[in-house]
């Protein structure tokens, strides 16, 4: 039974138009030979940009493509005569390969950890969204016909991606209702069920929230084979669409564009009261509040690009997390380190993660080494926005023992070290008027942990308070912002050492969070205190230890 193939999208009507009209051109006498040829040559236009489109897109998962063979292949027809589908649902319904990876592109480009699809089929397009979501984030997709439900979940099984995926059967206005009723906000909706409806479905999704600030409404068929702009034409979703369409364009919530994919997608982003220029409702507040500062809203001003850093003992542990952290916010990091393979390591890391980043080696107890450090940097990047202080040591031993050894050489790293690091980057931070300054402190500035023994470390640390104290009040009018970040006890190879190693139990009865602190949890601490939105804090200590002084 051959089945004939009925255009689906504005290209394939194109494509059916001029094999026709060349086929007659053929046919017929005195056609001249140019036209005949101008004719073949748009056929061959038309006729080969889906297939091109296609090779070009990155190939579907294994998943994806047993999703696609046992759609096309499914008998639709009888299912529905089964009574197992409300609906004859026809396999065109499904999204493809190409606007599969589309939505998937899209998912990644907008970040989205939650996505909302309506009208969600055998699920080709849930589980190419869901390949697009971290680890952590979630898909709900509504579907009218629980069938659909179970002829997906066996494939979702198989990805690992497919957990991802909540499907919600029934009418999807019906589980808009409920997923309003609790709360729920989604980063990118997906409409592609019951065109008729678009509207309705666009309107609750607006008037209720369901998508956050700043998210984005993919919908799908919104050329719907060209009959949206078409005169002539009477089919109803072709009305509805362009009815559809021409609401959308006016809406000043939203900002809009058709990409000519397939049968069309149009994207739709919400905007702010604040930035939608043509707003019909009257929206007067205009503060930084509102608005954001210079526009930004809170977490842009977190954003470091075009920010210049370095990183002291970033070789490893906590300052190997400052450093991607500082570089995931879009700063370029230079990355020191005493030890120049882990430097070189980690400079590595960054650039596999498409951070721009140079290893430095210096042993930042010698202020040339420390000049030249300062002096690399300018002269590849011009200018130090972000100075990182981290580089220390510690040794342990009981303070009648201590040697002066032991005192000088921690001093000389963690205070000295620090101070030389301080002055070197601030004086260029001075001349420009501008500059983040966070040292590593450590919780042992506050209190004596116990019961190791480490007299030296407690009191440099204290030094580098006092330090940060002092240089973040002299220099703010200058520009030039001090800080430093006082960690707890952190898990990092060091505490893993033989003689820590049975510390550990007794260290968290010690700490309310009942755990240590991993370096991610310091990552956050860092980046604010590197970025505008910090500005207004100096001298300060911001200690995270999970409680553990408070105690
Ligand atoms: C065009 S298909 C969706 C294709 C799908 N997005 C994909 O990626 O393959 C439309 C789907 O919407 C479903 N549908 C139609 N009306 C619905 C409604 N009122 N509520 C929920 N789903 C509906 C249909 O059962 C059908 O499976």
């Amino acid at each position: 039974m051959s089945s004939v193939h009925v255009p689906d999208t504005p290209v394939e009507v194109v494509l059916d138009l001029l094999t026709k009209a060349k086929d007659i051109a053929t046919t017929c006498e005195n056609v001249p030979e140019e036209l005949k040829s101008y004719l073949q040559k748009a056929v061959d236009i038309t006729s080969g940009l889906d297939d091109y489109l296609e090779r070009m897109t990155t190939k579907e998962s294994e998943p994806l493509a047993e999703l696609f063979k046992k759609t096309v292949s499914h008998d639709w027809d009888q299912v529905h005569k089964e009574g197992k589908t409300l609906f004859c649902l026809p396999k065109e319904c499904i999204t493809g390969h190409v606007e599969g990876q589309t939505l998937k592109m899209l998912v990644h480009m907008s970040r989205a950890r939650r996505v909302l699809e309506i009208g969600m089929f055998t699920g080709y397009g849930a589980l190419s969204m869901a390949e697009g979501l971290p680890e952590d984030g979630c898909l709900v997709a509504c579907e009218l016909e629980p069938y659909l439900k179970e002829f997906a979940q066996p494939i979702f099984n198989k990805s690992p991606h497919g957990k991802k995926i909540i499907v919600k059967t029934g009418s999807a206005m019906d589980t808009l209702r409920e997923l309003a009723a609790t709360g729920e906000q989604f980063d990118m909706v997906f409409i592609d069920a019951d065109k008729n409806n678009y509207i309705n479905y666009y309107n609750f999704i607006l008037d209720n929230n369901l998508l956050r600030l700043h998210g984005v409404i993919c919908v799908d068929n919104s050329l719907y084979k060209a009959k949206v702009y078409l005169t002539d034409t009477t089919d109803s979703n072709g009305l509805a669409l362009r009815d559809f369409n021409q609401f959308i364009a006016n809406d000043p919530r939203v900002e809009q564009v058709i990409v000519p994919l397939r049968d069309g997608i149009s994207l739709i982003r919400r905007v702010s009261a604040a930035t939608s220029g043509s707003s019909n409702k009257q929206c007067d507040i205009t503060d930084e509040v509102f608005c954001g500062v210079k526009g930004r809203a809170i977490l842009d001003r977190m954003r470091l690009d075009g920010k210049v850093a370095y990183v002291t003992g970033a070789g490893q542990g906590i300052g190997r997390a400052f450093a991607h952290a500082l570089g995931e916010a879009g700063a370029k990091v230079a990355v020191v380190d005493l030890d120049q393979v882990k430097a070189q390591r980690v400079a590595e890391e960054l650039l596999l993660k498409g951070i721009n980043s140079m290893a430095v080696t210096a042993d930042i107890s010698k202020s040339e080494d420390v000049q030249k450090m300062i002096d690399s940097i300018m002269s590849k990047w011009g200018a130090i926005h972000i100075a990182c202080n981290n580089a220390g040591i510690n040794m342990n031993s009981a303070s009648e023992d201590t040697s002066l050894e032991e005192w000088d050489q921690t001093f000389s790293v963690n205070l000295r070290g620090t101070f030389i690091c301080c002055q070197a980057a601030g004086r260029v931070m001075l001349k420009q008027g501008y500059g983040k300054i966070v040292n590593t402190a450590s919780m042992a500035s506050l209190i004596v942990p116990h019961p190791q023994k480490q007299l030296s470390y407690n009191t440099s640390k204290a030094g580098v308070v006092k330090l940060t104290q002092t240089l973040g009040t002299e220099w703010i009018d200058r520009g030039v912002r001090v800080n430093c970040i006082s960690p707890g006890i952190v898990d990092t190879p060091l505490i893993h050492s033989e003689s820590l190693r049975p510390l550990v139990q007794r260290w968290l009865s010690d700490i309310p969070a009942g755990k240590l602190a991993q370096v991610t949890d310091l990552q956050a601490a860092v980046v604010y205190l590197a970025s505008d939105a910090s500005d207004y804090m100096t001298g300060h200590n911001l200690v995270i230890e999970g409680g553990q002084s408070l105690w």
